[in-house]
């Protein structure tokens, strides 16, 4: 007999914790299947952890640009606290914490692998082999998110490469590092793992680092990284990995004819989404492809509505905070609210953790003018604000925002520079609230702050 439920939620990452909360809230009864740990990739072995590997190197990176403190300053991190501060900033990998919250929430956990079984209907295997029968009266929400894709380069599957699991749970620092990919995992990581002691390399087919970003944004992390002693090569694939037997030495060829070893090889060359063990055949969907929602993040192609995917695994936006914005969604549309999703196709926030920080929002230049939109710049030199010098000597950065001149509102911004991410809220609200340059002229910054650039850029607009 099926026990029924009106919500089963596939998937008990940040996703589909919060879009079963979300429905809880609203009074309805609601399953939250989960095979590994309550809290997903996020919690254990991506945003978390590799904050927390991260944090320490920028703080001593900044400590340095402060006279009087740099004076006493002694040493390099030390490296097996850093990694004790981890183990502690993802619960010593156990989800006791995410549990009590979600009873607390009033979710039903249940263990094991979720799988549809028709519509409204989910088969859960435990790993004792059990099997219990769910049945969604209202919906079930896939939130099953994202694993890393391993590209098909000779060797390297057979190398063992650490994905963002080892890249963020490792127990030792490797004495060499090779990291492939430019993209965000790539950078942060690398930039971690070299504060940490390791010699690192990074490996980039493209001609730019970050190339999603403004393109000062992949410059100035690409001088960053090299001032700190990262190798970094780019315009280069790889056309060869070996390592016998999967351990010890790793070789790289690259496209250059240049061979690189090293005795770690880290692969951050984007993610897929984890949709092949699921029954979507069940429901007529494709197994192994990303789950395509609208924008009441239904699934498309299969009937009766009852059908959400949310987060990583529906390809929107791959960010924990952009997941969590459509599940409170999901929840609310499920509980026959009103709701549509907007925000994740115009005013994505997102941080990347590097110094310099990088924070951007909303569209870049290249992306307003391919939509045709009629747009202006500025830019401003952060370091050209007293609440910068303040913080550091030396310290700099960029400031951009991109308008639309015929609505006088910001369309996107980007900002690089000390701790940018804690300033970026103020532009979200500027681009997800349309407010106009001449009502932000009256958004006064308080002296000194950084946030004094948004005068700044205001001024050069010409307000
Ligand atoms: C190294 C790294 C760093 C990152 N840093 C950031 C950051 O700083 N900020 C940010 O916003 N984003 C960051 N991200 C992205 C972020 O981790 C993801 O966007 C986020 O985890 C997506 O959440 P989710 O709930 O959709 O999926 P997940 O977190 O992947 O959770 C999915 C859950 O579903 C479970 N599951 C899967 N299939 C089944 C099944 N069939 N049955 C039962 N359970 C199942 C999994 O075990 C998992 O617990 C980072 C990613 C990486 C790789
Ligand atoms: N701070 C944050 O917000 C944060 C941190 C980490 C990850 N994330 C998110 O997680 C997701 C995954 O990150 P990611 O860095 O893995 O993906 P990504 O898409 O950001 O970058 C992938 C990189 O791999 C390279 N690449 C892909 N295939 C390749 C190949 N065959 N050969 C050589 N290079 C190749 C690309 O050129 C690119 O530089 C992203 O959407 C990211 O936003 C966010």
């Amino acid at each position: 007999m099926a026990e029924v439920f009106d919500v089963v939620v596939i998937g008990g990452g940040p996703t589909g914790e919060n879009a079963g909360a979300r429905a809880a809230a609203a009074g309805m009864s609601v399953a939250l299947v989960e095979h590994e740990l309550l809290g997903g990739e996020c919690s254990y072995w991506a945003c978390i952890p590799s904050k927390a590997l991260l944090r320490p190197g920028d703080a001593l990176w900044m400590a340095k640009q402060v006279p009087g403190v740099r004076e006493t300053l002694k040493g390099p991190l030390v490296a097996s606290a850093v990694l004790e501060h981890r183990d502690a900033m993802v619960g010593y990998y156990k989800d006791d914490s995410q549990v009590k919250w979600a009873e607390g929430a009033k979710l039903k956990v249940v263990r094991g692998h979720g799988k549809l079984a028709g519509p409204r209907k989910v088969r859960v295997e435990a790993k004792d082999g059990s099997v219990r029968e769910l049945e969604a009266k209202r919906a079930v929400v896939l939130a099953t998110g994202s694993r890393p894709r391993i590209p098909d380069i000779p060797g390297l599957k057979e190398a063992r490469p650490w994905d963002n699991r080892e890249g963020t749970a490792a127990r030792q620092v490797p004495q060499r590092l090779l990291v492939l990919g430019g993209g965000v995992v790539a950078v942060e990581l690398a930039q971690a793992w070299r504060s940490l002691g390791a010699e690192v390399t990074l490996v980039e087919r493209g001609k730019a680092l970050l190339s999603r970003f403004e393109s000062f944004v992949g410059e100035q992390v690409e001088h960053a990284l090299r001032e700190d002693g990262v190798k970094v090569v780019m315009g280069a694939t790889v056309t060869n990995v070996s390592r016998p037997g999967g351990q010890g030495e790793v070789t790289v060829k690259l496209s250059t004819g240049e061979e690189l070893r090293a005795d770690a090889l880290l692969v951050g060359m984007g993610r897929v989404p984890r949709t092949d063990e699921l029954g979507l055949e069940t429901v007529g969907l494709k197994p192994g492809e990303t789950v395509q929602v609208d924008d009441q993040l239904r699934a498309k192609g299969v009937e009766g509505g009852w059908l959400y995917a949310c987060g990583d695994v529906n390809g929107r936006n791959l960010l924990t905070h952009m997941g969590k914005y459509q599940a409170r969604l999901v929840g609310d549309v499920i509980a026959g609210k009103k709701a549509s999703a907007w925000a994740d196709t115009k005013a994505t926030p997102q941080v990347i953790f590097t110094h310099p920080q990088v924070a951007s929002v909303g569209l870049t230049e290249a992306k307003a003018r391919e939509k045709g939109l009629p747009v202006r710049t500025v830019q401003y030199d952060l370091g050209k604000v007293s609440g910068t010098s303040l913080l550091g000597e030396k310290l700099g950065g960029t400031a951009k925002l991109v308008v639309d001149e015929k609505r006088r509102v910001v369309l996107g911004a980007t900002f690089t520079g000390p701790e940018v991410g804690e300033m970026l809220h103020a532009a979200t609200i500027a681009v997800a609230g349309e407010v106009s340059l001449d009502t932000l002229w009256h958004a006064v910054p308080s002296f000194p702050t950084m946030s004094e650039v948004w005068l700044r850029l205001l001024e050069e607009y010409g307000l």
